[in-house]
């Protein structure tokens, strides 16, 4: 029965993937985190869906993440920026830091940043169009322990998440945005990225399971950056000495480069590639 079953699974994603996947999926039988039995998982599986949406997590860094779908599974080139963002920068509690996460989706990289600066240091905010997304990250800062802000006395003292449902590119922003207080020292974002015009070429666990607002930035793909772009060239959005965090598609790091060099406001870029050595995140510097 488990010959025939993971005989199956190889035939759908190839032999290395299959074996990859088939522990996974034992593990989370083993441990209990995954209700459904083996053979579910792997008929599921060979229709296309992700083995995250199947099992309900994914890990990122130390943390163990809920995924749902619609909203975008955290990918592994997003961990690893957050991670080197997380030693880049080094806030205290003695001043702590604000910061904005554009695109929050299941709240990964303010909740990882978070779990991974000192208590007290940053005080962070999640904005997301899909209401789908901001359950999601309420969900994974209460699994994570991470309090969202308050007045109360003791938070000074914690990392703090906070999130609001709000649409990024609409010309109210962040005004009709109560929570949202500017000036931040830090903003991060892993945008839609994706042009239209590659929707034919996205694998079907992608197109037919993730949400196509988590995954498409207009006919050239670049339209979050220029809105981003606009945001920090405005007065009194982000401090004088700011940190702006991007993660970019394929080819797309020196175009966001140039863009938000054109605020006028960041004065130092730098571009990270990811561990397969691509060009992945562009950083700026006020
Ligand atoms: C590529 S996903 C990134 C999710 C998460 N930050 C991550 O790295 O896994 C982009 C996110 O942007 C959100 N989004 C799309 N359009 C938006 C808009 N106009 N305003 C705010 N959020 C938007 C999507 O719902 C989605 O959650």
């Amino acid at each position: 029965m488990q010959h025939r079953l993971f005989a199956k699974l190889a035939a759908q994603l190839g032999r290395q993937q299959a074996s990859l996947e088939w522990k996974w999926m034992n593990d989370a039988i083993a441990s209990d985190t995954s209700k459904n039995s083996l053979q579910d998982i792997v008929r599921r599986r060979c229709l296309g869906e992700p083995l995250q949406y199947i099992l309900g997590t994914q890990p990122f860094g130390p943390l163990n993440l809920l995924v749902r779908p619609p909203v975008l599974i955290p990918r592994p080139e997003t961990e690893h920026w957050v991670i080197k963002l997380s030693e880049a920068i080094r806030p205290t509690a003695q001043s702590p830091f604000s910061l904005l996460d554009i695109g929050t989706g299941s709240g990964c990289i303010p909740l990882l940043l978070c779990h991974l600066w000192p208590q007290g240091s940053v005080h962070t905010h999640g904005v997301d169009i899909s209401p789908h997304a901001i359950r999601l990250a309420n969900d994974n800062a209460l699994l994570a322990g991470i309090p969202p802000p308050s007045d109360g006395d003791y938070l000074k003292r914690r990392n703090t998440f906070g999130t609001t449902p709000a649409n990024f590119l609409a010309p109210t922003f962040p005004e009709e945005a109560m929570q949202i207080k500017p000036p931040f020292h830090i903003i991060t974002s892993n945008p839609p990225y994706i042009p239209w015009k590659e929707f034919l070429e996205l694998p079907r666990s992608v197109s037919e399971y993730e949400d196509p607002k988590a995954l498409f930035g207009g006919p050239s793909g670049l339209e979050f950056y220029e809105a981003i772009a606009r945001f920090v060239g405005r007065k009194d959005m982000m401090t004088s000495d700011g940190v702006v965090a991007l993660e970019v598609g394929r080819g797309q790091a020196k175009a966001v480069e140039e863009l938000i060099r054109t605020t006028g406001r960041v004065h130092h870029t730098e571009i990270w590639t990811d561990p397969w050595g691509i060009e992945r995140t562009v950083i700026g510097r006020m």
